[in-house]
């Protein structure tokens, strides 16, 4: 097993109190040149499904793995493990890595493969720098993107409304607007789903200044749920009150038809059964407590409000009220999950919403989601159906002046966080 040379040390300039989690973007760059370390040493074992969360140790050396999981890479400290030569200098990440990976694809030079390695290395240097404890953003990093958002805008949002897939548009509707696209918000994740912009609007929505989320982030992404949930806590600090979630689903309920609407009574956070909770780990009490309830998660007087306007629209045939079951995505329902969850006592389901609905209960938000049915979950083996993304979004365009005309007669009757029209 020939020695590996670490990486240069001024990549890593700062020095973590503990161990953090990096999102696994951040090993992008090196999908098909990362070897891993077992236990006996560098095995030259070549992986291109790195998945999930990595973690960064405070003197982060080289990438190894030492018994995990299959879709977690591990940087260990030099120190501990006695097969790094932690004084190496060398900067090749092919020198770093393995003599099997001196064949590059795609016509990579060597320089090519270096650099990319160099800029994963800073990437991971930048994220070591940051505040966060255990992978999670702290109460600091909240407050910058904050901060930044209210020094960058004058508007005050009091709602914000975070936009399904193929109801982007809705954020059209805001008057006097100010944009920001999310890469350009400091730690803001980035979205990568189509049909969700990955911009934040602010403005006014028929006299109510509003935020929207032109684009959310979802746990199939590869995120982790304290990114996915990371906009809600930032509304909660700018002022919000009140957050709309909007999304997508198929319906599971027997009488729904694509097209129709249904307010959200109640969810089932599927993955919050199998542990998978944005409020896992350290709590921070400065946003809300350790054991929050979640049996009114979705506002009653919210509710009857978006019912009432929907009436008042002469939507009622179309408009239902039910449980959202959220799962982790992104393959559809089988025909026997279909049927568990209808038998559950779901009404529609989508990969999206229950974990920002925990979050922003956690931190007192009131709650309104909507779900447009884009499409009937297949329930019956006879059925040629196959749900899919495209029918997804081309539903919600057609749907789109409907949603349209909820929110713009449902805004105005919102009033404080206490008080509802
Ligand atoms: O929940 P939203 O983001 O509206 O999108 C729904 O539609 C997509 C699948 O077509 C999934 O992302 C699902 O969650
Ligand atoms: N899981 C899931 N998400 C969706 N989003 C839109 N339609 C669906 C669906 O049928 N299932």
């Amino acid at each position: 097993m020939p020695p590996r040379p670490s990486p240069p040390a001024q990549l890593f300039p700062h020095r973590l109190p503990r161990p953090l989690l990096l999102p696994v973007t951040a090993l992008k760059h090196l999908r098909e040149q990362v070897f891993l370390a077992g236990d006996e040493g560098w095995t030259g074992e070549e992986r291109t499904d790195i998945g999930g969360d990595a973690s960064v140790s405070p003197t982060p050396t080289y990438i190894g793995c030492r018994g995990w999981p299959r879709h977690r890479v591990r940087c260990i400290a030099g120190d501990a493990d006695t097969t790094d030569p932690s004084s190496g200098t060398s900067t090749s990440l092919r020198d770093w890595s393995s003599p099997s990976s001196e064949n590059t694809s795609d016509g990579e030079t060597e320089a090519d493969v270096e650099t990319r390695g160099l800029a994963f290395f800073a990437e991971m240097a930048t994220q070591a720098a940051s505040p966060s404890k255990e992978g999670r953003y702290s109460y600091e990093e909240y407050k910058e993107t904050a901060d930044w958002l209210l020094a960058n805008t004058e508007h005050r949002p009091m709602v914000a409304i975070v936009c399904g897939s193929g109801l982007g548009n809705l954020a059209d509707l805001l008057k006097e607007q100010v944009a920001f696209k999310y890469e350009d918000i400091p730690n803001f994740p980035k979205s990568t789903v189509p049909g969700h912009a990955g911009r934040l609007v602010f403005g006014n929505l028929n006299g109510k200044p509003c935020v929207c989320m032109q684009g959310r982030f979802h746990m199939y992404e590869g995120y982790p749920l304290w990114k996915v949930t990371f906009p809600i806590r930032v509304f909660h600090l700018i002022g919000v009150q009140t957050v709309i979630v909007t999304n997508a689903a198929g319906g599971l309920n027997e009488d729904y038809r694509v097209g129709h609407i249904m307010v959200i009574k109640d969810h089932i956070n599927f993955p919050g059964f199998a542990g998978q909770n944005p409020l896992m780990g350290p709590n921070e009490d400065r946003f809300g407590p350790r054991f929050p309830p979640m049996s009114d998660a979705y506002d009653r007087d919210l509710r009857k409000l978006a019912l009432s306007a929907s009436r008042d629209l002469g939507f009622a045939a179309e408009l239902h009220e039910g449980v959202y079951c959220g799962l982790g995505g992104p393959s559809f329902e089988t025909i026997a999950e279909c049927r568990f969850l209808n038998r559950l006592g779901a009404d529609a389901v989508g990969m999206s919403t229950v974990h920002e609905v925990v979050v922003a209960r956690h931190c007192g938000l009131r709650v309104l989601g909507i779900s447009l049915i884009t499409n009937q979950a297949v329930m019956d083996y006879n059925s040629e159906a196959r749900a899919n993304h495209e029918e997804v979004l081309k539903a919600g365009r057609e749907s789109e002046k409907m949603m349209e005309k909820l929110l713009t007669t449902l805004l105005p009757r919102i009033e404080t966080n206490n008080n509802v029209n």
